[in-house]
């Protein structure tokens, strides 16, 4: 579904990826993990159209979204949800929600129905409707940020690190409802630096180094993998 080659980008003319090529099959959950500073955001950014690759292709399902603004990659499905802290806290939560139907706002009865689904896919947001944003958890914060992202109904969502800053049960509270969006035909794209919680939760893996990627495979065999496991999980391989 989503094809990057040879994607070369960066900020103010220093170069921080080198000529990455990843591929995101339909309805998988890709998790990319390595050390501070490899380029993990920065591919985030470049698919979601916030920076523009000086080199490359990015192709979604064929039709190339290299150069396009964020907007048309918005529309064309694939949404980033935006890192902690992206709420308006004096807003209540469906006023927060509604704001991630902006595209498709002059169409009242599709607005609606969007909500409808949203409400449904995530109970909070029909539960705490008109609660101010700032009254909510952590983790019921990051519920309603992945919530907004879904009014455009999108085909493929980029987290940058969903576990920030969240405890243990707001965080399998957020892993539950990434694994349901997936069950529901979303595909997923997430940096993670909870290496352990990002490749329980992917069905693929990608290490990334130094603005390359380093190795792919299933989330299984990145795991298992004899540097992942003793650079990153701190352990012998399981199997
Ligand atoms: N807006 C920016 N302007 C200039 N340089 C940036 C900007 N954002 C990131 N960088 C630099 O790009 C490099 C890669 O950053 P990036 O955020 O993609 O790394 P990362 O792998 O996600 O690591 P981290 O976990 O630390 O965020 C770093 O050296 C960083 O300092």
């Amino acid at each position: 579904m989503l094809t990057m080659k040879r994607v070369v980008a960066g900020y103010g003319g220093g170069r921080v990826l080198h000529g990455v090529d990843l591929e995101c099959a339909r309805q998988t959950i890709t998790c990319i993990v390595g050390p501070n500073g490899a380029g993990k955001s920065t591919v985030l950014r470049v698919i979601s159209g916030l920076l523009t690759p000086t080199e490359g292709e990015i192709t979604v399902d064929g039709g190339p979204i290299a150069g396009r603004s964020a907007e048309e990659i918005l529309r064309r499905g694939i949404t980033q949800v935006p890192q902690s802290h992206a709420l308006f806290p004096a807003m209540s939560v469906q006023e927060n929600v509604l704001m991630g139907g902006y595209l498709i706002r002059r169409d009242r009865k599709l607005l609606r129905e969007r909500l409808d689904l949203v409400r449904a896919r995530v109970p909070l947001v029909a539960e705490r409707a008109n609660d101010s944003a700032g009254n909510l958890s952590g983790g019921q914060r990051r519920m309603v940020e992945i919530a907004r992202c879904l009014m455009l109904d999108p085909g493929m969502i980029l987290l940058d690190e969903p576990s920030l800053g969240l405890d243990p049960r707001s965080l399998a509270g957020v892993a539950d409802l990434i694994n349901e969006l997936n069950r529901d035909g979303v595909t997923v794209l997430l940096v993670e630096q909870n290496v352990r919680l990002g490749l329980g939760l992917a069905t693929h893996g990608v290490v990334m180094e130094g603005g390359r990627v380093r190795l792919t495979g299933t989330a299984a065999e990145i795991k298992n993998h004899p540097e992942i496991a003793s650079l990153y999980l701190g352990k012998e391989p399981t199997t």
